[in-house]
């Protein structure tokens, strides 16, 4: 399913906090949204939801403007894993996940076994399935996070839109998150995350857009458009981008230049 923003502006009020992004994903394909801190790709995911009014522009799902779609069904076709954020409800774990199941169900209906099955079959997929009966608000921000995916998976999204999915977790399940939503897309989901480690764009993104306090600033495939000079404008730092393989496209590393320095003094 292909997700398109033509022209797309977002804010608050009368303050434009991103202007004019024109952008597409397809199923199959990971789109990594690159950015500095307040740069605006929460707001950006936020209008594409609706949960923002858009100032300008057009969200598209494929090639249909999803102007004047009610939140169901918008929530029927799309998975949102926000930042995950101090909770309020002491709410069960797998009660959390459940929620994803709300979009399948009729008005007033009780989850089935069978969407009790899937919330289950999704916390299974991240290696969570021993929070399932633990109170949302007494674990940690990190598998909150991973309850909040597995929410989102429960929900069997054709598109699926991530902010930061693995900003607060451990090194392992950084990994273990990518790698799963990487297969989810190979097996024809349509997924677009933020993220601030631009070299996980070169491990799993198709394609990079990059925010500059919220104007385009690049889009093509990670070797095209994640180069230092890039990385300079977003993040006001110089780095070296060094290839670990000689593939076109293969995978790379962006080490500060201040600290490549150091690793060359130490080998001469
Ligand atoms: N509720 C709000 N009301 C008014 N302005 C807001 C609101 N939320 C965010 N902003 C403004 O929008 C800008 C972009 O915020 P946004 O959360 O979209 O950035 P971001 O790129 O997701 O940042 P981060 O990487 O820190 O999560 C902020 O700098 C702030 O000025």
């Amino acid at each position: 399913m292909r997700l398109e923003t033509k022209g797309l502006s977002c804010g608050y009020g009368r303050k434009t906090v991103v202007e004019d992004i024109s952008m597409f994903v397809e199923g199959g394909e990971v789109l990594c949204l690159l950015g500095a801190n307040g740069s605006g790709k929460t707001t950006f995911f936020k209008t594409i939801l609706g949960l923002l009014e858009k100032q300008a522009g057009q969200v598209l799902v494929d090639g249909r403007d999803v102007e004047g779609w009610s939140p169901a069904r918008r929530a029927r076709l799309i998975g949102y894993v926000p930042q995950a954020r101090g909770a309020v409800f002491p709410f069960r774990a797998l009660d959390v996940v459940l929620m994803g199941r709300t979009s399948h169900l009729a008005l007033f209906a009780s989850p089935s076994e069978e969407d009790v099955e899937k919330a289950e079959e999704a916390m299974a997929m991240l290696d969570i399935s021993y929070l399932k009966d633990q109170v949302y608000t007494r674990i940690s921000g990190g598998e909150q996070q991973l309850v909040l995916l597995a929410r989102a998976l429960a929900q069997e999204p054709r598109i699926l839109i991530l902010d930061e999915p693995t900003t607060n977790l451990d090194f392992g399940r950084q990994f273990l998150v990518m790698e799963r939503v990487k297969s989810l897309s190979r097996r024809g989901l349509t997924v677009i995350l933020s993220t601030h480690f631009p070299e996980q764009s070169f491990f799993y993104a198709n394609r990079v857009l990059c925010f500059r306090q919220g104007r385009p600033l690049g889009l093509g495939s990670p070797s095209e458009v994640v180069t230092r000079e890039n990385i300079r404008a977003m993040y006001g730092i110089d780095v070296r981008i060094i290839s670990l393989d000689a593939r076109q496209g293969g995978l790379k590393l962006c080490i500060p230049d201040s600290l490549v320095g150091c690793v060359q003094k130490r080998v001469s």
